[in-house]
């Protein structure tokens, strides 16, 4: 039973929202959010509820009942709202940190107005449309001294930072195989959904694939050398009118060929199709390494604070295996029940960046480069081409 209530408070915790800021003798970085996304409690307005240094204080959206409701149900000081509400969040001097969850082909516009304002900018995955448009945004933050990072949160769990350091130990040998999935059956995406909008850089590669692509570059500790296949599948809506065009990726496989004869694959699914055309398939959010003696799996490397587990598989000189389980849910010398979610991890890392402190690990400048550079080679070679080059308004 106990395992059970500690499961729910685990799944449950990121979606625990309330911006009742805590405040230290300093003030507190104040935030502002750009749309009244729906991934923003958990990845920021939650974490923040237990970060002294931090305060959610303002939220923009394109309707300005919507952005009321919003900082109402989150305890949020400001709401701005309609056509010029993401500006006038921008323009306000009270925000340091802006948090920009708008969909990926938003990303590049408003990183580099909230950069323009002077504000340090927690960005979603995947960076921005190009790999282009990713350097521009770098390089903007670089010249006015101001923090940019993409917030791939899984990266600062200590479950995915056991895998890479099981890898890097040397006890399973030398890596030859890696594959990571995050593929999720149909129906939880809706029609509607933003992931399946081509001029809002929409696609199964940009929304799930980047986390994929990320995370097999990060175990690989290095970047691939080519493509050596990309499939795809489009995306088709319902009933879709005589003229849709069929440039969204509802999934993509892709090989990759990495230094020392690694290989690797990644695989994406936005909707899987049920088998036999009814029964749901089990989602796959895995990494995989596969090495000369034995392989290491980290179920569900996206949101291990949920859930994980880490199945080591060692085989001795007498090809005798023996497999062992891990849960890393805090790291050494945690206190007992810590035990916080990604985005808190990250949100802990951003701050600390900010206030000129070390984080624990940070996603670079040229991490986010290479993943994009990936992205789109990947889809050139399935054929389906980059994302829209982001159009900016002035
Ligand atoms: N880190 C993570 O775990 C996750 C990250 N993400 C990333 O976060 C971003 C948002 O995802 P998600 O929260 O699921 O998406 P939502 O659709 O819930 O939110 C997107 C927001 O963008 C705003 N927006 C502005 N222009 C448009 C437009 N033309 N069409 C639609 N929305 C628009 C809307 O804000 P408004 O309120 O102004 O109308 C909306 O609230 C994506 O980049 C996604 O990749 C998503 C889920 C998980
Ligand atoms: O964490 C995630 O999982 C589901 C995706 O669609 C989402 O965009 C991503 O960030």
């Amino acid at each position: 039973m106990a395992w059970f209530l500690d499961f729910v408070k685990r799944v449950s915790t990121p979606f625990n929202s309330s911006a009742a800021p805590v405040t230290t003798e300093s003030q507190p970085i104040k935030f502002g959010i750009l749309g009244a996304a729906a991934i923003a409690p958990p990845a920021l307005i939650s974490p923040a509820s237990t970060h002294p240094e931090v305060q959610v204080y303002a939220v923009a959206a394109r309707d300005q009942k919507r952005a009321e409701a919003f900082a109402k149900k989150y305890g949020i000081e400001k709401a701005y709202g309609g056509s010029t509400g993401y500006q006038q969040l921008l323009d306000d001097p009270e925000v340091e940190a802006v948090y920009n969850p708008l969909p990926n082909g938003l990303h590049y516009e408003w990183t580099m107005k909230a950069l323009a304002a002077g504000k340090h900018v927690l960005l979603e995955k995947p960076a921005a449309s190009t790999a282009e448009e990713t350097r521009e945004m770098f390089k903007l933050a670089e010249s006015k001294g101001l923090i940019l990072m993409e917030a791939f949160h899984y990266r600062f769990h200590p479950a995915v930072q056991r895998l890479k350091a099981i890898v890097d130990g040397g006890e399973l040998g030398a890596v030859k195989h890696i594959s990571t999935s995050l593929a999720i059956p149909k129906g939880i995406m809706g029609p509607g959904d933003i992931r399946y909008k081509y001029e809002l850089g929409g696609g199964a590669l940009m929304d799930m694939g980047c986390y994929t692509l990320s995370c097999l570059r990060y175990l690989s500790s290095s970047e691939p050398i080519s493509i050596e296949s990309a499939t795809h599948e489009v995306y088709v809506p319902p009933s879709p009118p005589s003229d849709y065009v069929r440039n969204v990726d509802r999934r993509t496989v892709a090989e990759l060929l990495l230094p020392k004869g690694v290989t690797g694959t990644i695989t994406c699914d936005l909707a899987m199709p049920p088998t036999l055309g009814v029964i749901p398939k089990i989602p796959q959010i895995s990494a995989v390494v596969k090495c000369e003696n034995g392989e290491v799996e980290l179920f569900n490397f996206v949101a291990p604070a949920m859930y994980h587990w880490l199945k080591v598989k060692v085989v001795d000189g007498n090809g005798k295996a023996k497999t062992r389980t891990e849960k890393v849910y805090k790291f050494e010398g945690e206190e007992k029940g810590k035990e916080w979610s990604t985005y808190r991890y990250q949100l802990e890392a951003f701050v600390d960046q900010l206030k000129g402190r070390t984080p624990q690990t940070w996603i670079t400048k040229g991490d986010s480069v290479a993943n994009m550079e990936w992205i789109e080679q990947i889809y050139e070679k399935t054929g389906l081409g980059s994302r829209p080059k982001s159009r900016v308004t002035s």
